[in-house]
């Protein structure tokens, strides 16, 4: 058995995994964290998340010495702001702990990425060039090997499954920046409450155009440019990604096809993603689940990909738990279906 912790265990993403460590045949759930000076330190996780009663009803213990946190950890799962990751986990690394970090603080090793776009001089180097990215589906060889996962944003998540079988097969002309515009549930901003996010401000809107900072997230992994525009929805939990592009000359529908089962063969025990070919992908049957539905079109020489996830779970949580199968050698949806 891994001892398991969670730090950030209060938040959105991190009382789904605390639902899924604790389910999971492999995993023991050690510990759960909030930040030191946290106004829920000491609660039972369910009293805050209520549907937890009865499964996860472990305090929330405030963060305060992370040496020995990190020495009682064999797996420490960040579900923390980027800033928050960036400053801690090297901590947990130095101990010897596989660490699985939800935020984006380990995600893109570019010169002056952080400074643009998180707003930080990233200090931990060292750790950003051995850092994985947890794209579940397609890098298993590397994450089966890694002490550091960065588990993709949400929005890269939806948008790098569908687009990265045709990339990776040659079939679009990425000369045309494919065009991604995504909506997601208020969930996505977090637990925390903020005056975009309360119930009465929320419109569906777009935001973050041009400077949204999974566009180069999106960029970087896919190697292919992109348009990349979020919207906030007035929903609250699921992210819908559709997507045009350009096909390179010649590509037909029947290529496309053969591009995506070679990438996603229907053996959904292996991965999260289901292939709905000519239909097009709906929140209502992902949310809740670790699955990623795509569909796609093909007119002539464009393509309308449309891709569904549930943005705390494939999009944060459950591909985490992906990440920590796939590191451990356990069948990779263990704890998710
Ligand atoms: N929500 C989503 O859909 C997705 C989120 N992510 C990323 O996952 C991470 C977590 O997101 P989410 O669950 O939404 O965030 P939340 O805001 O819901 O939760 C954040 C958690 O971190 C805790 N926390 C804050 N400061 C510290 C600290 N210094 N030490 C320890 N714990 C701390 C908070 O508790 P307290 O403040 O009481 O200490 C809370 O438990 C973020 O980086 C986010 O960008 C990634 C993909 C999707
Ligand atoms: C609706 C909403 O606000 N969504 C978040 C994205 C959440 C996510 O994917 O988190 P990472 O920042 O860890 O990638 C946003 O646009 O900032």
């Amino acid at each position: 058995m891994l001892n398991t912790v969670i730090i950030g265990a209060s938040g959105y993403t991190g009382a789904e995994l605390a639902k899924m460590v604790s389910r999971h045949p492999q995993l023991t759930l050690t510990g759960l964290y909030v930040s030191a000076t946290s106004l829920d330190a000491n609660k039972p996780l369910s009293e805050l998340h209520g549907q937890l009663k009865g499964m996860v009803d472990l305090p929330l213990q405030p963060l305060t010495d992370l040496k020995t946190t990190a020495a009682a950890a064999d797996i420490v799962l960040l579900a923390t702001a980027h800033e928050v990751s960036h400053d801690i986990a090297a901590e947990f690394l130095d101990a010897g702990c596989q660490v699985f970090d939800l935020s984006g603080a380990f995600r893109v090793k570019a010169d002056g990425f952080y400074q643009q776009y998180y707003g930080f001089e990233h200090q931990y180097g060292q750790w950003l060039d051995n850092a994985v990215y947890g794209l579940a589906e397609w890098n298993q060889a590397d994450i089966a090997q890694a002490q550091l996962i960065a588990v993709p944003g949400c929005y890269p998540t939806a948008s790098q499954l569908a687009l990265k079988p045709l990339v990776v097969a040659g079939l679009l002309d990425c000369q045309q920046w494919p065009v991604i515009n995504a909506v997601s549930g208020v969930s996505g901003a977090g637990r925390k409450a903020s005056m975009t996010n309360s119930f009465c401000e929320v419109s569906l809107q777009a935001y973050g155009l041009f400077t949204h900072r999974h566009q180069p997230e999106i960029s970087h992994h896919l190697n292919c440019d992109v348009i990349f525009t979020p919207h906030l929805g007035n929903f609250k939990r699921g992210i819908l990604a559709t997507i045009t592009a350009k096909l390179a000359p010649g590509v037909t529908a029947d290529d496309v096809t053969a591009a995506m089962e070679a990438a996603y063969s229907n053996a959904t025990d292996q991965h999260a993603v289901r292939l709905l070919n000519n239909n097009t992908a709906q929140l209502d049957n992902v949310v809740g689940s670790c699955f990623c539905d795509i569909g796609w079109q093909v007119q002539g020489e464009h393509i309308i990909l449309t891709a569904a996830i549930d943005n705390l779970l494939k999009g944060a949580s459950s591909q985490a738990m992906q990440c920590i199968n796939i590191r451990n050698g356990f069948p990779q949806l263990t704890a998710l279906v």
